[in-house]
């Protein structure tokens, strides 16, 4: 199969074939001549396999064939992305996919300056990629025209319609026409995301390349069990000792993201965080950094868990596993993307244990938790608090006096009883 035979203008099978994609992937083969013919989908496929270009060419397509001479330009497809750095992803490939063609991309977020954002509107675009937040503010302004958009894409489906997201996406939709194509894409789709697609979808074309809620092929996955309080330093052991030069790190909370990262750097390895406190400033620099090689590790909250495409990156390592079974298959999607292959390794305290059965029913696999060597269980650490302590010389001199020993007597109240 060849992007030629899926029907797209050769104005775009040219700039991919310069981009060096020789055929389409599944996802792709799949999508694109659905998307052509203007169907609404839900489509899922694994991470790093090219839903992205899946829905962006057929759309670009679709753009360039029915321009008209002398059109103005307004919003035809407008993608919705769950986070800022996505959204500049997906806005930098349309870009690149559109070499050439009359068609431009604006892009708009939050945490930067909406006056450049405006500008840029101002100046036209058939394409607006979006994240709800600051879409919505837009759209509260009247500062943006959405009625005459033809498509509405939802990267990452299943997490733009969770409850973080609900309430601005369903204030969003009710300024689009209500006859448009509607398109689902993600790696992961849960039974709520099925019930909800029927509200939103019209006679939709399920599309899933492979088992639903897969790992990505490519991806070896390790579990290495460990006691909480060693995590770290077994981390800056593996990245150390095995000389990783790229490795993205993720925990739960960004406290726990920043504390890692200061405690990684104090062991040599330079290391940055990225997260929701953190400027968007700071946010794009330290992405920037560790993308060229310049951060050795990454130390990142599920801000970085979707959608993004970091070239060449070998290594993920889930500090923490995510309370969402979903997360883990995109956190560790972030490597083997696009036919490489990669490493993740997880590492799983005795209280995490419920969180990787979580995971391995979602993703219908059996993991074996192994101990590596020099980092198995503290048995002191167990035997101390199973055992009774061997009562010392002085103890056994006092029992034998007949004197109570006061370790063994009740704790002293420090307050009087209330
Ligand atoms: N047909 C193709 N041939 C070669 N490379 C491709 C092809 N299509 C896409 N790619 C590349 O594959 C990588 C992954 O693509 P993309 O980011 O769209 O994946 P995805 O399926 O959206 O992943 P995720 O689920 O993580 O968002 C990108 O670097 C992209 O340039």
């Amino acid at each position: 199969m060849s992007f030629t035979s899926l029907g797209l203008l050769k104005e775009i099978t040219d700039v991919i074939h310069e981009l060096g994609y020789v055929t389409p992937t599944p996802i792709q083969e799949a999508a694109i001549p659905a998307v052509l013919d203007k169907k609404d989908l839900m489509a899922g496929a694994q991470t790093g396999t090219g839903k992205t270009a899946a829905f962006a060419l057929p759309l670009l397509h679709r753009i360039v064939q029915n321009q008209q001479s002398n059109e103005t330009r307004h919003i035809k497809v407008l993608v919705l992305t769950p986070t800022r750095e996505l959204a500049q992803q997906v806005h930098s490939s349309f870009i690149r996919y559109s070499q050439g063609l009359a068609v431009n991309s604006v892009v708009v977020y939050g945490g930067a300056s909406i006056n450049v954002q405006l500008d840029a509107l101002k100046q036209g675009c058939e394409i607006l990629v979006a994240t709800p937040g600051r879409l919505l503010e837009l759209v509260m302004k009247n500062l943006i025209d959405l009625s005459k958009v033809e498509t509405l894409v939802l990267d990452e489906a299943d997490r733009m319609l969770d409850m973080g997201f609900i309430i601005d996406i369903q204030r969003i939709l009710k300024k689009l026409p209500y006859k448009r194509q509607t398109l689902f894409f993600s790696a992961t789709f849960n039974d709520e995301i099925f019930a909800l697609s029927k509200t939103l979808l019209k006679d939709p074309k399920l599309i899933e390349v492979n088992n639903r809620n897969t790992t990505a092929a490519e991806v070896e996955q390790l579990i290495y069990a460990v006691d909480k309080d060693r995590k770290s330093a077994l981390l800056s052991y593996l990245i150390g000792s095995k000389n990783w030069k790229q490795v993205l790190i993720f925990t739960r909370t960004k406290q726990g993201a920043d504390e890692l990262a200061k405690e990684m750097g104090k062991d040599g390895i330079a290391t940055q965080s990225i997260h929701g406190d953190k400027s968007q400033g700071a946010r794009d620099r330290v992405l920037t950094d560790f993308k060229a090689g310049k951060v050795r590790a990454l130390v990142a909250t599920d801000v970085a868990a979707r959608g993004l495409d970091i070239e060449q990156l070998q290594y993920v390592i889930n500090h923490e596993l995510p309370y969402n079974a979903e997360d883990y298959i995109h956190r560790i999607g972030r490597t083997g993307r696009a036919g490489a292959t990669g490493l993740a390794i997880s590492l799983v305290s005795e209280k995490e244990r419920y969180l990787l059965t979580d995971i391995e029913k979602l993703v219908g696999e059996n993991f074996v938790p192994q101990w590596l060597p020099g980092f198995e269980p503290d048995l002191n650490k167990v035997e101390n608090t199973n055992k009774k302590r061997e009562p010392s010389r002085k103890e056994l001199r006092a029992k034998a006096l007949g004197h109570h020993s006061s370790k063994s007597s009740k704790p002293k109240r420090r307050h009087p009883a209330r």
